[in-house]
């Protein structure tokens, strides 16, 4: 039996690139920042990371889908993306762990992408003129009228997208890596270390990873005081990856000066990373395109991490604040990856120890936060 062809969609950037090609999720019209994705697995968490809020994201690898999605693997309880750009999309997938199809999850959650376009293309004129704003549609089909939307669409330097993804209400995660995606050893605790996690656009796998190594995690809101954090007595306290330009979540970067002042463990990854930075003086900059996939190398010296990354923004290693220290380079390109204080207990990294695509590299620094965070505890205690 023949499939019957899927509808027309054309895509669009703010240059003037227009692209036709078919609909791959659902109908209607999408506007973002197009961002490239090198990925060549990990879609569904990808698709599901809250840090892709205001994006549409461009899959560099051609055959998307193949797996279908499940119910484990998501990032989030949802779709994030604004929109999907992908070379051939399956839609009948093969895979045991597989429940529904990924143009029907895109459907599902009013997800507009298409599929059919030259990714490669695309990604040329990313790379050479850098990330730009654009449409995809299923119902305007005329370039120029679908390029009118993209000039309408704001720009993502100085948009804070941190209050559409952060949780309304504080919830407590227990849930740990399952047992047989488990790679770590796991510290068992008689008397828990206490983690608050400020969600700025919080992935589950960091939740998990926090829990096998066995802290209670209560996560905040990102607009919770410094006050209201300190209330629960933590132990540490973690900050976020998430969405937008870092330098626009004033509020998270006030939050952080004053949790710096008190002298907990603190620990941050990605936007958590970059606001730890700003809160201690240092300032971002956008990248040209950005860093978006599984391999980055990062590292000082002779040790060198595979990791994946996912951020168009990065710290500018000529404001650096002089307490800081930098543990890690982004080896592509000599950007800030990883910093350390010189005298309290906080680092951070630009990229995601939490995510595992093949290598595990990374985990360590979970396990660094844990002993920084023993060692507070020991103090405190006498
Ligand atoms: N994954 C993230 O936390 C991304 C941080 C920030 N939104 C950036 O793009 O640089």
């Amino acid at each position: 039996m023949a499939l019957n062809p899927a509808p027309p969609a054309l895509l669009v950037l703010a240059d003037g690139t227009a692209l036709r090609g078919y609909r791959y999720g659902a109908q209607g019209t999408t506007v973002g920042e197009v961002v490239f994705n090198t990925g060549m697995t990990g879609y569904q968490e990808v698709l599901t990371d809250p840090s892709y809020c205001g994006q549409m994201v461009l899959f560099t690898y051609p055959e998307l889908g193949n797996t279908g999605v499940n119910s484990e693997d998501g990032e989030s309880p949802r779709v994030q993306v604004q929109g999907v750009i992908v070379r051939h999309g399956c839609r009948q997938p093969s895979n045991w762990r597989a429940q529904e199809s990924l143009a029907d999850y895109l459907e599902r959650w009013r997800v507009v992408g298409i599929s059919g376009v030259d990714t490669r293309l695309l990604t040329r004129r990313l790379r050479e003129q850098g990330a730009m704003n654009g449409a995809i549609s299923t119902e305007i089909l005329d370039p120029q009228e679908l390029l009118e939307r993209v000039a309408q669409a704001p720009s993502m330097a100085g948009l804070n997208l941190v209050p559409r993804v952060s949780t309304a209400q504080v919830y407590e995660w227990h849930t740990p890596t399952p047992k047989q995606w488990e790679f770590a050893a796991v510290c068992p605790q008689p008397d828990p270390l206490v983690v608050v996690a400020i969600d700025f656009g919080i992935k589950h796998n960091i939740l998990r990873r926090l829990a096998s190594y066995g802290c209670r995690v209560v996560v905040v809101p990102a607009s919770t005081p410094a006050a209201d954090i300190l209330a629960y007595d933590p132990d540490g306290i973690f900050l976020s990856n998430g969405p937008g330009d870092p330098a626009a979540v004033t509020e998270g970067i006030a939050t952080a000066q004053a949790l710096v002042k008190t002298g907990r463990p603190l620990f941050g990854i990605c936007l958590g990373h970059q606001i730890l930075g700003l809160a201690l003086g240092s300032q971002t900059f956008k990248l040209k395109f950005g860093h978006h996939g599984l391999n980055h190398p990062a590292g000082l010296g002779n040790q060198v991490a595979i990791s994946s990354q996912n951020h168009g923004f990065a710290l500018d290693r000529d404001t650096l604040a002089p307490e800081l220290q930098i543990t890690d380079w982004n080896l592509n390109d000599q950007t800030v990856a990883g910093l350390r204080h010189q005298e309290l207990p906080i680092f951070s990294v630009q990229y995601h120890p939490e995510a595992s695509p093949g290598p595990h590299d990374a985990d360590n620094l979970f396990a660094q936060f844990v002993a920084q965070m023993e060692h507070y505890r020991q103090i405190q205690r006498g």
